[in-house]
């Protein structure tokens, strides 16, 4: 397995690594064997100041270099990352958990975000708009947002980095990165790979520790223009709170609470596989996992017995074994949140027919079964919250109406999925779900080309294409008179 120093000194900050002013650190473990990885930096206020005081003063800089420049050490960092996919996936399973080969997928995406906005950097275009006027003239000309405040989670630590820094980098913007403190060893090789490519001093920080005072500086600081986040809606919402003072842009991934309907003219192999898919990815610690299934009553036995064969053959472990198909979950809360739902669902009657227990293999970390349950009801917290974990309930249903009916009932509104073979039928419905991203026969929508992003309580913006960029940017207006 990959060596890692015992200690690192992790805060970049102007273009030199750091330890905390307070010389505090913080462990990482391994989540599979609850083992000390090593420890970083445990920064605070003072450190987070400096950055952003680093990354105001490189935005002139950055933000007027040619889109052609930027995006060369762009690629560059894209390429880097491809030369060393299998130590990097090592570290993030390493850190995370997931099983290798999921790893290995996610630095492959977090890659061509790279490489995606490496090449959106030179396509940022302003606007000629006719006037209504005979001697006046219309630009819009769009501009970088000034210095950003990133502040991701730890269940896609290298993806939801480079998704971030991708965009605000090509558009000109200057960054301070924090990321969650469960995974902070794929953030510090990011940014590494981008100091190998060129990138000059100060453009990109990189705060680990306190995230309160973190984010406290990025909240109170006049400079930064624009926070963009990644975790759960709560968080979310104390951003947005206290984001208002400085009436600061925001971009927001939050939680999601992911319906799958099978109806009944669904090629239910492809239904089932799909479904084992998107629920157990990443041990279900993804905010666009099915968190319900609602399947049509007259093929709910055949679609359950195939989904079961498919669970039955999954093999949880450490995620280093390149067999394992489910690693652990990052720690003991999350484990509580998954048995606490369970508890809730069985004792208002819900059946297992599958699963249900803490695994009970030989090594220590946090492991839990996948796990189904049916006769679930609306009211189980299964079927309202977000579980981040593998256990999957299934619900029958009757009509097209009822399903859209329950699959809607949220305040979230991240990502939704449909099985059917009938055109019609999934346009009408995607239509009216209430939903940022719908997966028709898919479930694996996440990538560089596609605007990614929830709507209601799921978040606000959209993360990925070109759409994603326009987060980073300020649209100026220029109204220009001719008197000669
Ligand atoms: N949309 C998604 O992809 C994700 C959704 N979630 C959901 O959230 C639940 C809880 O997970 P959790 O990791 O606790 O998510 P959080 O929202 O608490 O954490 C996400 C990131 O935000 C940081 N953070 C937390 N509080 C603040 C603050 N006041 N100011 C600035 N930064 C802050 C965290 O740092 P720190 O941990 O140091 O507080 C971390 O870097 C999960 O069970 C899941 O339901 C979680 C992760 C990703
Ligand atoms: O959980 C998320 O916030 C992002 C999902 C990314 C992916 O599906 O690859």
């Amino acid at each position: 397995m990959v060596q890692v120093e015992t200690k690192i000194s992790s805060l970049f900050i102007n273009g030199e690594w750091h330890d905390a002013d307070s010389g505090q650190t913080d462990a990482v473990t391994n989540p599979a064997t609850l083992q000390t990885i090593t420890e970083v930096a445990y920064g605070g206020e003072f450190e987070a100041k400096r950055a952003i005081d680093a990354a105001k003063t490189a935005f002139t800089e950055w933000s007027e270099m040619s889109p052609r420049k930027r995006s060369r050490i762009m690629y560059k960092a894209h390429q880097l990352m491809l030369d060393d996919v299998d130590r990097l996936a090592e570290i993030l399973t390493t850190e995370q958990g997931k099983p290798l080969k999921e790893a290995k997928g996610e630095i492959k995406g977090a890659a061509n975000f790279l490489l995606w906005y490496a090449e959106e950097a030179n396509r940022i275009y302003g606007e000629w708009i006719p006037s209504s006027q005979r001697r006046k003239r219309i630009l819009v000309v769009p501009q970088p947002v000034g210095v950003v405040g990133a502040i991701t989670p730890w269940n896609f630590p290298s993806s939801m980095i480079t998704r971030k820094i991708g965009p605000a980098l090509a558009a000109g913007c200057t960054v301070l990165l924090k990321p969650a403190p469960e995974t902070p060893l794929s953030a510090i090789e990011i940014v590494k790979i981008f100091e190998k490519a060129g990138l000059p001093e100060g453009v990109l920080n990189l705060v680990t520790g306190d995230a309160k005072a973190i984010g406290e500086a990025m909240l109170s600081s006049r400079d930064v223009r624009l926070i963009t986040f990644t975790g759960s809606t709560e968080v979310g919402k104390y951003l947005m709170r206290e984001s208002a003072d400085h009436v600061k842009k925001l971009s927001l991934e939050l939680g999601g609470h992911a319906p799958i309907i099978v109806f009944e003219d669904a090629d239910l192999d492809v239904a089932a596989k799909l479904t084992l898919g998107s629920k157990y990815r990443n041990a279900g610690q993804t905010c666009i996992c099915a968190n319900r299934v609602y399947v049509h009553e007259s093929v709910r036995e055949k679609f359950s017995q195939k989904l079961i064969e498919h669970v039955e053959a999954l093999k949880v472990g450490d995620g280093s074994d390149p067999s394992t198909d489910i690693g652990p979950l990052i720690n003991e809360q999350a484990l509580e949140k998954v048995e606490n739902h369970l508890n809730d669902a069985v004792s208002q009657g819900a059946e297992v027919v599958y699963g249900c227990s803490k695994w009970n293999g030989e090594l220590d970390g946090h492991f839990y079964s996948p796990t189904v349950v049916t006769n679930v009801t609306d009211d189980m917290a299964v079927m309202n919250e977000e579980t981040f974990g593998p256990l999957l309930p299934l619900q029958t249903f009757t009509d097209e109406d009822e399903a859209i009916a329950q699959a809607n009932n949220t305040d979230y509104g991240l990502a939704a999925y449909i099985f059917s073979e009938n055109l019609d039928r999934s346009l009408r419905v995607m239509e009216r779900l209430e939903y940022g991203i719908v997966g028709v026969n898919d479930v694996f929508p996440a990538t560089a080309e596609a605007p990614f992003g929830g709507i209601k309580q799921s978040g606000i913006g959209k993360e990925g294409g070109h759409h994603g960029i326009d987060e980073f940017v300020e649209q100026k207006y220029v109204s220009i008179g001719m008197h000669k």
